[in-house]
């Protein structure tokens, strides 16, 4: 099957849906040393999109998120996120940017010893002043923000508890609350189920769907598990040996391009099992 890539041009488009893209990366390169584990990757992601990244381990995937993210800098080519070019961001316009980006990652998304109302306020740091962020740390700042995003997620019995005191499913629902209340315009969720079993996963990736749609916030989550697919994303990107290898509806993903895509993980993936559909 022959995989379809869209050239640079073509993925950039127009200067009229540039304004409404809030990543373009063009002919991107990403080498650690020696070894390049992203080449030439040319992609833009619209604003509202939501936008699920897969691929074989080691993939690149989220070396390409901490790119979009501007945590890390292209070797070579171009990224455009929000409007900046990640290669030339210093001091408070990157802060500035990574205000707007909202980043969950797969464990270790809050503060152990902060009680959950502080981990859910954590998302006010990059827009209020120290002085403020501490006396936070005494007397919660916007307490009714914090029960507001808990009660979206439907922890709001858990404000004063500890993050130790939650399963991995809930904690990764306060990193949510959190994210509610930094009001980001994109979020990154980084294998953000990985930990979860998949009931559990599927709870969570509804929800990051939900919320996304409803706020208006742009969606990108690298998943492992193809099963959570289903429902949640307009598009999907795969990545393949640091290239970007396909990119499509998730109803356009058949057996043969994930053959193609996992090669020898295909079987362990057990992705005869998947059944996919589209019903975003
Ligand atoms: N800081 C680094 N220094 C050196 N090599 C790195 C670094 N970060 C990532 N790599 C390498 O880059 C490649 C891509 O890693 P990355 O974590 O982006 O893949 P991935 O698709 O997210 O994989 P997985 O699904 O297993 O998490 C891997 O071979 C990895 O070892």
């Amino acid at each position: 099957m022959e995989a379809v890539i869209e050239t640079a041009a073509s993925c950039v488009g127009s200067a009229q849906s540039a304004a409404q893209t809030v990543f373009v990366a063009e002919n991107v390169g990403k080498s650690f040393g020696p070894t390049q584990v992203l080449k030439n990757i040319s992609l833009s992601i619209r604003e509202g999109e939501r936008v699920a990244v897969i691929g074989p381990s080691g993939a690149g995937k989220t070396t390409l998120f901490r790119l979009l993210c501007a945590v890390l800098k292209p070797s070579e080519g171009r990224i455009t996120a929000l409007g900046h070019d990640t290669g030339h961001l210093r001091g408070n316009a990157l802060r500035g940017l990574r205000r707007e980006i909202g980043i969950l990652y797969q464990n270790d998304n809050l503060i152990p010893h902060l009680r959950v109302v502080h981990n859910v306020l954590m998302g006010h740091l990059g827009h209020w002043s120290l002085p403020r962020a501490i006396l936070s740390l005494l007397w919660p700042q916007d307490l009714a923000g914090a029960r507001k995003a808990l009660g979206e997620v439907e922890l709001s019995e858990k404000l004063w508890s500890m993050p130790g005191e939650l399963s991995g499913g809930q904690q990764q629902r306060v990193a949510i609350a959190r994210l509610m209340v930094q009001q980001p315009r994109v979020m990154l969720a980084d294998e953000p189920v990985s930990q979860l079993d998949i009931r559990l996963g599927r709870e969570i990736i509804a929800l990051l769907s939900d919320i996304a749609s409803r706020m208006g916030t742009t969606l990108l989550v690298n998943l492992h598990t193809l099963e959570l697919l289903e429902g949640h994303f307009e598009r999907v990107i795969a990545l393949r040996e640091g290239r970007l290898f396909w990119q499509g509806a998730p109803s356009e993903i058949n057996r043969e391009l994930l053959l193609e895509l996992y090669g020898a993980e295909y079987r362990a993936m057990h992705l005869d099992d998947v059944v996919l559909s589209a019903k975003v």
